[in-house]
């Protein structure tokens, strides 16, 4: 057979041994997913450690049949997660299964940075999902990024605690990016296309939306995820979060990163060239792909999900996002354009009014209209100081939701 005249760059790097993977919210959407494909692709790898919430009897079952390290839980004690793996391994039918445990507040920081680990799928869901970032970073392990709340409040601080190519984006619009940037140099790229599905409520006026229900708000047209994220797609703080995360991973200044509205969720993002050239990652909406790539990257998992079927009529369509009913973009871009905490602000009182209005204690619209209020009061030199640190970023995601507990508390 004759050599390929074409370099595939990519084709000399297999790993030796498959890689260890250590899952944070390994009980959630994305972590229960990470197990599916970590258990599809054995050759590739395996399960180090898993870190849960409160979910025991789910993580002790996954700890049981991955035989994991080390498991950590954020509820509970050790007792409580011993007891519970006891009884998942009785149930199996397993014997002397001992792991590593953690347990309490610090359990999924003390799994990110466990040294038996090559690889960190980060897929809890808020900001308390910063430490883990910082924890798996420091241990010098890879970093699969769903959490993007961690990269959005850290900002310079999670940049500055990695070395190149240690965060992996997991996010689908943020993997789909990494893939067709590999089309090109950094000088070549003239912008980054986000895709929004537009959420549920897409087309609809500032009217519609006042009364519209959390059940609404969760029903998503074209994904199935956890409760914040699946809100915020609703409300589009997932597109702006997600823009601020394009840049922040990518180093694209902000007016060179557009959002457009893609119902079908089958575009997940593209970047346009300067020779006016667009790459597209297109992909039917199941997150085993990104999950698979982003703890494999730079390798792609063989059958890690279904292609796109063209032998079926399918139509792929756009549309500018409606940026007057849906402000939270904008909003955004000005946040991180203000100082290096008005992200975690940002994020923040978002938190806040998501579970309020999930108690339905507020409105749809008053979700961000209680985060552009917020963001509004914050005066970054008092509160947090001059000086990005743990610390400041902290004092910034306090002042916040207390700042944002306060107005709801009122409404
Ligand atoms: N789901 C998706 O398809 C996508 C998600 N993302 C992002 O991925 C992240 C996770 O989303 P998703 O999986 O949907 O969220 P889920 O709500 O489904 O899962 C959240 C996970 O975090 C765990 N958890 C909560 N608190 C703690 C804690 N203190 N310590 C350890 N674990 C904790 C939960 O545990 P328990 O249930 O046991 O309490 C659960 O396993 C979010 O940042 C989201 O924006 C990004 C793209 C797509
Ligand atoms: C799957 C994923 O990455 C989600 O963040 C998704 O993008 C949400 O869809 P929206 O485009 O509706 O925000
Ligand atoms: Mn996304």
């Amino acid at each position: 057979m004759s050599e390929s005249t074409f370099c595939f760059p990519l084709d000399d790097l297999a790993d030796a041994r498959p890689r260890r993977v250590a899952l944070i919210g390994s009980t959630g959407s994305i972590g229960t997913q990470g197990v599916e494909v970590i258990a599809g692709a054995p050759d590739r790898f395996e399960v180090a450690a898993l870190a849960g919430g409160a979910n025991l009897g789910l993580l002790a079952r996954q700890a049981v049949a991955s035989r994991a390290g080390a498991v950590g839980a954020a509820a509970g004690t050790v007792d409580d997660l011993a007891r519970a793996i006891d009884e998942a391994a009785e149930a199996a039918g397993e014997r002397g299964y001992r792991p590593e445990l953690f347990a309490g507040p610090d359990a999924a920081a003390s799994i990110a940075g466990w040294e038996g680990a090559d690889v960190v799928l980060n897929g809890i869901t808020g900001s308390i999902g910063l430490a883990p970032t910082l924890a798996a970073l420091r241990a010098g392990h890879l970093l699969a990024l769903a959490n993007k709340e961690s990269l959005i409040v850290g900002g310079a601080l999670v940049k500055d605690c990695a070395r190149p190519g240690q965060i992996i984006p997991v996010d689908s619009e943020h993997s789909a990016l990494a893939q067709a940037l590999r089309s090109g140099g950094a000088g070549e790229v003239s912008k980054l296309i986000v895709t929004a599905s537009g959420g549920p409520f897409r087309g609809r006026t500032r009217d519609d939306l006042a009364a519209v229900t959390p059940e609404q708000a969760l029903a998503h047209p074209t994904w199935d995820m956890g409760r914040v994220v699946t809100t915020n797609s609703a409300t589009m703080v997932n597109k702006a979060l997600e823009v601020i995360e394009a840049h922040l991973l990518f180093d694209i200044p902000l007016d060179r990163i557009e959002p457009v509205v893609h119902p079908q969720s089958v575009i997940h993002s593209m970047v346009e060239f300067v020779d006016g050239s667009i790459m597209a990652q297109a992909s039917p909406p199941d997150m085993r792909l990104p999950i698979a790539l982003g703890i494999g990257w730079p390798h792609r998992v063989p059958g890690a999900a279904h292609p796109v079927d063209f032998t079926s009529a399918a139509s792929w369509t756009f549309e500018p996002l409606d940026e007057d009913t849906f402000g939270a973009i904008r909003l955004a871009k000005q946040a991180a354009a203000a100082s290096d905490t008005h992200m975690a602000v940002y994020n923040a009182a978002n938190e806040e009014a998501v579970e309020a209005f999930h108690e339905r204690r507020i409105g749809f619209l008053d979700i961000v209209d209680t985060v552009d209020a917020v963001v509004g009061e914050y005066d970054a030199g008092t509160v947090a100081g001059a000086e990005l640190t743990v610390e400041s970023v902290l004092a910034a995601e306090a002042w916040a939701r207390n700042a944002a507990r306060n107005r709801l508390g009122e409404m």
